[in-house]
Parts: structure tokens; sequence; C-alpha cells
């Protein structure tokens, strides 16, 4: 017999690597209730296109795509192809601060068969910091099309806006310093934990790396 409800679980120091403060399963739990929120605000998943910021943005988009079409049901329902509503936009060439990494990687940019003319655009991220990338975004979208409406999901909001931009969808509200990095790690992008764990999915806020990095991150470097 149970003896009671569930003691809420600690986050897990280690210090190495950071805390723990999402794990692989509050990863999945966050990204199932986005995608419930996201049908609740569109009334259906109908027009909706998920674009995903490189890098782990994109990974997180397939994922929100694949629980859509499994919360719309069939296809006569409205459920959507989750591999056709599916695009990755790179954002390096709309960055502000490009003069300060000049060595960063031009990604993809690919859409939808769709377009994005008259979708509702939700913009999928990792996390939300300087809000400079979403910005950047919002030019590269501008350059690509006319949506309806374009919406923002983010796994992590970590706070510390430079800008005036605000999530629709949020994985988790989590308080930081300026001095701290938050890490999100994919199975997609980064394989399997070092443990040898299945799933490498984790969130990890931990110092950040250098005073430059610090420094960086504190004025909105990505
Ligand atoms: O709100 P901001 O201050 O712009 O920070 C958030 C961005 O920073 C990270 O990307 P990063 O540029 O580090 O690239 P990555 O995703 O390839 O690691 C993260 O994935 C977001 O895209
Ligand atoms: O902590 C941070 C800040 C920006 N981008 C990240 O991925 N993590």
């Amino acid at each position: 017999m149970s003896s009671g409800a569930a003691v809420p679980t600690p986050p897990v120091p280690t210090p190495e690597v950071g805390t723990v403060v999402l794990t692989a399963a509050d990863i999945s739990r966050a990204l199932t209730r986005i995608a419930h929120e996201i049908v609740e605000r569109n009334k259906g998943a109908h027009d909706l296109v998920l674009l995903g910021i490189p890098t782990r943005g994109v990974p997180l988009a397939t994922r929100l795509a694949e629980r859509l079409a499994a919360i719309e049901g069939s296809p006569a329902d409205g459920a959507p192809d989750p591999h056709a509503i599916v695009g990755e936009l790179d954002v390096t060439m709309y960055r502000d601060d490009l003069h300060r990494h000049p060595t960063r990687t031009i990604g993809a940019t690919r859409l939808p068969a769709s377009g994005i003319d008259g979708k509702v655009v939700v913009l999928v991220d990792d996390v939300l910091y300087s809000g400079r990338t979403i910005r950047a975004a919002l030019d590269a979208i501008s350059d690509l099309g006319r949506p309806r409406a374009v919406q923002l999901a983010a796994l992590v909001d970590r706070g510390h806006r430079e800008l005036p931009i605000r999530p629709d969808f949020v994985g988790k509200n989590l308080p930081t310093s300026t001095s701290e990095r938050v890490s999100v790690r994919l199975a997609e992008i980064d394989g399997a934990s070092a443990a040898g764990d299945a799933s490498a999915d984790a969130v990890v806020i931990r110092p950040a790396p250098s005073p430059t990095g610090a420094a960086e991150d504190g004025e909105g470097g990505a």
C-alpha cells in the first residue's frame, strides 16, 4: 500500500558537471505539456509550422511535432504529419553579435514544403536567455515569408532578458545568475550519456566556464 503523496525529488548535485535540474523524464513530460498547450492555444494543429533553432531546438521541434500528431489522432481528425510541419531556422547571419563571434558556422535553413505564409509558426529553442537569438529568428522569418502569427516555445527560460521577448510555451522557468550556464543535453545531438544510459537527455546548470564565457553570457552572447 502506498504511504501517501510522492515526495518531490531534489536537484541532483554532480560537482564535475553541474546540477541536473531536469531529467530525461522531466523533459519528456514538459514537451508533452507544451504540445497540449500549443493545441489548446491554436484550437488544433491546423496550419502549424514548428521551426527549430539549431542546434537543440531542431530535435525539440521534431519531438513536439510527434506529440502534436499523437494528440490530434488520425489525419482525418486534423492530425499533422509530424515530418511535414517541422523545419529549422538558422539565425547566424541575423545576429547582432556577429562581430564578436566571427567564426560562427552558418547552419541550414529548411522550411516545410508548405512554406510559412499564412501559417502559425512556433519557434522552438532549448534555452531562452537574453532573447537575442529569438530577435534574430524574427528577422530571419521576415525574410522568408509572412506567417499569420509567430509563437515561441522554449524548454528552459532562465531569465535575464535584454529585449522585450516573452515565450508563449515554457518547459521550466529556471531562475539563474548571469555567472551560470544552462546546458541542455539531448540524445539526438549528444548521444548516450557518460553512464551509457539510453537517453542522454538532461538540463544541467553550472558555473559559466570562464570569465570570457561569463561576460559573453551576461551581454547576451549566446
Ligand atoms: O537568449 P539568448 O541569449 O540568445 O540565448 C539562447 C540561445 O543560446 C543557445 O544557443 P547557442 O548560440 O549557444 O548555440 P547552440 O544552440 O548551437 O549551442 C541556445 O540554444 C539558444 O539558442
Ligand atoms: O545559459 C545559457 C545561455 C545561453 N544559451 C544557453 O544555451 N545557455
